[in-house]
């Protein structure tokens, strides 16, 4: 089984665990009582680019990256450097992560939140809403095309907006053929787990017009940031280089300064 294969298969074990739990219809009464969610793609439009922050205690390339014991203390210091969105890694075993991590992070900050996860269900798209996420993550190569089309059908019909994840050119058209908006090209290969940061100018150019596109992995300075942003980035999604560069205030700062507006 491949890396990939290993934590959609974790994280839809973790989600069972849940669901005995908590029912959908549980959910659908939580999410009635939640106000409407944010809308990420007006400032991932705006001239300059976008920074979606991440929450990232560890991960299956690195191991332990930084112990976060207050993720919502660090989301409010990103959403002070001028992070445009907070994306909040939700799988425990490989990410330490979790629902709960969210919850709080979506209490502290007003800025949109992405729950980053293996999300190959459903049900997970409802909890995301029902802990106050306004995007989620789809993985194209995690889904069929009917999967996919029908978890992004869910993701709008929850007010939750898609970040529809490629790697590869054949990717990249399944998500269009999905009809999404907001597309990310990962430059790591979520199997080999290889990062090769030309991945993301040699899939721009197939994106549609009007999509818009967010860098993955690998983004580490303002100088790749700029890089990104001339290869057609609107948003580059950061994780690693913010969680252990000591100053996530000034390292969004100048993330976002990278490219002028
Ligand atoms: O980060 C990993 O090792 C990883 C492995 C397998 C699946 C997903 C993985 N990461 C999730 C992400 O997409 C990244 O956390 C995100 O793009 C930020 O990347 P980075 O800035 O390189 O931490």
């Amino acid at each position: 089984m491949g890396v990939l294969d290993e934590l959609n298969a974790g994280a839809r074990a973790d989600m069972e665990e849940r669901r005995a739990l908590v029912g959908q219809d549980e959910l659908v009464r939580r999410i009635a009582a939640l106000p409407a969610t944010r809308d990420p793609l007006p400032a991932f439009r705006a001239p300059g680019i976008a920074i979606i922050a991440e929450v990232k205690r560890s991960s299956p390339s690195k191991g332990a990256l930084a112990e976060i014991a207050d993720p919502a203390a660090l989301a409010e210091a990103y959403a002070h450097g001028g992070a445009d969105a907070i994306s909040v890694l939700t799988e425990k075993h490989r990410f330490g992560g979790s629902l709960d991590d969210l919850a709080a992070v979506r209490a502290r900050v007003d800025v949109p939140v992405l729950r980053k996860d293996f999300i190959t269900d459903a049900y997970q798209l409802y909890e995301a809403r029902a802990v106050g996420a306004d995007l989620a993550l789809l993985i194209v190569a995690s889904l069929s095309d009917a999967e996919l089309a029908a978890l992004h059908a869910t993701a709008l019909d929850l007010g939750l907006t898609p970040l529809v994840e490629t790697h590869t050119a054949d990717e990249v058209r399944r998500a269009a053929d999905a009809g999404a908006v907001l597309v990310g090209v990962n430059n790591r290969n979520l199997n080999t787990l290889e990062v090769d940061i030309r991945t993301f100018a040699r899939l721009a150019p197939l994106v549609p017009e009007g999509t818009v596109l967010v860098a993955e992995s690998g983004v580490r300075t303002p100088e790749d940031v700029r890089a990104f942003a001339e290869a057609g980035a609107d948003v580059a999604l950061i994780g690693e280089a913010l969680v252990t560069g000591g100053d996530p205030v000034a390292g969004v700062r100048a993330m976002k300064e990278a490219v002028r507006g």
